[in-house]
């Protein structure tokens, strides 16, 4: 195949275009200059080559990225925007609907969880719509139920149409978490192709913190303020249906359909002042070639696993997107309310707003990938990230471990009004008790010591209160006395706060986008949009399972236990990121089926590749390709 691929560049390398090898490293220039016998005059063409090489870099990058790419990027992002803000909002809408509503907790559950459901399933169709409608329809459609479910759910009458508004918008979340990244990285120059999708995941981010601000500022609403945090959606999403009715196709998508003149148009149109015939070529000639290579007939996921090198992709593409959920991200996010209040803020309106600051670093320390991504390369970036994450993951779980060993007792056993003895009044420990998620700890709190603490049934309308007794009611909670649900009070909190930036700041740069970002590129067209469904269907699937299982996880392992298993299931990711993940960073995304092509667990080998790189430069002429890497196509 990359024979093939050689071929077909030499042909193209014809007429005025020099292949440049070049040396990124000291020790690379050394040793190509040895080869070369190094005498003076070689090496001041080399630096006239050099210099060449600098300038048409200077000028390709110029050249190759007219702003319009950068607005496609952007409204395109829109749909990730739109990703993070209906995930993140309900929590916050959730406080006030179970009040609303009267809502029970399976009901409550069914809310929350029946949007990510409808997202898995929609995510695996949206490869078949991408396929046969195209990446733009996709995207129209999905910013098209991302409105009517926004109209819907801030209308809602009870609760039967708030599930309807929540399952629309779950099928376009799903819709557009696989076609997004797809279309960004199909439309993207090759230098800037990681960057501007890993744009996207900044978006998802970016739609989180904007929800957790307005579920902080709609939380003051006696009534309704559920329909404005859910109905705001409505807006980015109109945006991005009106913006995605002028935006173009994918050229890659139009020239697989046979639409070769309007697949030019749009290649010209993205990029601006460029010569765009040999980057159509390229992609015509390739997918040709793929589909000869893409081993026959039958449905593409049968050929997909058929294919070796389409295996190993969807292989790495799924463990990538499992790996990044079983990191535990949205538990920790979900949980970091708690952890504020663990910390000493107490009051439940501070901590949504603090919250606040959790979805904030998540969103910076993305903006830190958006910045790494094409510096130090996707492998890298993934494997540093997953490597914090499961360090950090540890330090938390220790700060819960010390917590729970140093758990305050139970030292006040008030008599139950109903006479009905729960399994509250047996816990001796808080640990027990807080872990019981019928009980609370309800305590008073004297110059920093505990008296007078009591383990009670939780209300089963709200947590944020006990049932019965001192801390059922706010009027009645006087004299420093507090009610706490699902933690303990602690003077080991500092250490959980740390592990819980140390966290943040260690996923959101790399386990947080390159999922994503590298599932945009490691397919063959025939197979991208086929590879991106089955991988976006896998990151919901195993999101809603972290989801629904931590509760029950840290019951029977407590938070601790809970905590040690994502930090082990991390490092499981780091040896499988370490063995199978291959760089893809600045290839042309035709060449990176390729990269497969080796035994899966072999890719730690190909890291030595990077300091080799092969560049094409047309001397004379507008077109410049930064972007091979295999020695053997010069001749
Ligand atoms: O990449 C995103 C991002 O990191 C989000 O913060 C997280 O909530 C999503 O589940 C994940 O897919």
């Amino acid at each position: 195949m990359s024979n093939l691929m050689g071929e077909r560049r030499k042909k193209v390398n014809d007429g005025g275009e020099r292949s440049l090898i070049k040396a990124p490293s000291s020790s690379s220039i050394s040793s190509q200059g040895a080869s070369a016998g190094a005498s003076s005059s070689s090496s001041a063409a080399a630096a006239a080559t050099g210099d060449l090489e600098r300038a048409a870099r200077k000028q390709f990058q110029q050249d190759v990225t007219p702003g319009f790419v950068y607005v496609l990027a952007v409204f395109s992002a829109l749909g990730g925007f739109l990703f993070g803000y209906d995930t993140g909002v309900i929590s916050g809408a959730m406080l006030l609907l179970k009040r609303e509503l009267e809502l029970s907790a399976l009901w409550q559950e069914v809310l929350i969880s029946s949007t990510v459901a409808a997202a898995a399933l929609s995510a695996l169709l949206g490869g078949f719509l991408n396929g046969l409608f195209g990446r733009r329809v996709c995207i129209l459609l999905a910013s098209f139920f991302f409105t009517v479910g926004g109209i819907v759910l801030s209308t809602a009458p009870g609760k039967e149409v708030l599930l309807t508004g929540r399952l629309i918008v779950g099928v376009g979340l799903g819709v557009a978490s696989m076609t997004v990244p797809v279309y960004i990285a199909e439309a993207s120059p090759p230098h800037l192709r990681g960057q501007l999708v890993t744009v996207n995941t900044l978006f998802i981010t970016g739609g989180q913190f904007t929800a957790s601000l307005v579920d902080g500022a709609f939380s003051y609403l006696k009534r309704d303020g559920w329909r404005y945090m859910l109905g705001l959606s409505v807006l980015p999403a109109l945006l991005q249906f009106v913006g995605f009715l002028f935006l173009p196709e994918s050229p890659r998508w139009l020239i697989q359909r046979g639409l070769t003149q309007k697949a030019r148009r749009v290649l010209s149109q993205i990029r601006g002042n460029q010569n765009i015939d040999e980057e159509y070529d390229s992609i015509k000639n390739s997918i040709e070639e793929e589909e000869k290579d893409s081993g026959g007939d039958g449905p593409v996921v049968w050929r997909m696993l058929t294919y070796p090198p389409t295996r190993r992709a969807l292989l790495v593409g799924c463990g990538l997107q499992m790996f990044q959920q079983l990191s535990g991200i949205n538990t920790v996010m979900y949980y970091s309310a708690t952890i504020l209040q663990m910390s000493g803020v107490r009051d439940d309106r501070s901590a949504i707003w603090l919250a606040g600051l959790t979805t904030l670093t998540n969103f910076l320390f993305t903006l830190l990938g958006v910045w790494l991504v094409e510096r130090v390369g996707r492998r890298r970036l993934a494997l540093g990230s997953i490597l914090g994450t499961s360090l950090s993951l540890s330090l938390l779980a220790f700060g819960f471990l010390m917590s729970a060993q140093h758990s305050p007792p139970v030292t006040f056993h008030p008599l139950d009004p109903g006479m009905a003895n729960s399994t509250c009044s047996k816990y001796q420990l808080c640990e027990p008790c807080m872990l019981d998620p019928g009980c609370g700890f309800c305590y008073r709190e004297n110059r920093s010591a505990l008296v007078a603490s009591s383990c009670v049934p939780v209300n089963k309308a709200s947590t944020e209160q006990a049932a019965w007794g001192r801390c059922s009611n706010s009027s009645l909670m006087r004299d420093q006395t507090y009610w706490a649900y699902n933690y303990c009070p602690t003077s080991f909190s500092w250490l959980v706060l740390l592990g819980l930036v140390l966290y943040l700041a260690a996923f959101a740069p790399g386990m947080g986008p390159m999922p994503w970002t590298i599932n945009s590129e490691i397919y063959p067209l025939w197979a991208r949009s086929t590879g991106n469904a089955c991988a976006a269907g896998v990151n919901w699937t195993f999101n809603i399972l972290v989801s629904l299982t931590f509760l029950h996880l840290a019951q029977y392992f407590t938070y601790y236990g809970a905590f040690f298993l994502y930090s082990s299931l991390a490092l499981l990711g780091f040896v499988f990121i370490y063995g199978c993940l291959p760089e893809t960073k600045a290839r042309r995304l035709e060449e990176i089926e390729a990269l497969f092509e080796n035994q899966l667990c072999s890719c730690g080998a190909t890291d030595s590749d990077e300091g080799r790189q092969v560049e094409y430069i047309r001397v004379k002429g507008s077109n410049y390709h930064l972007s091979d890497n295999d020695a053997s196509d010069v001749d």
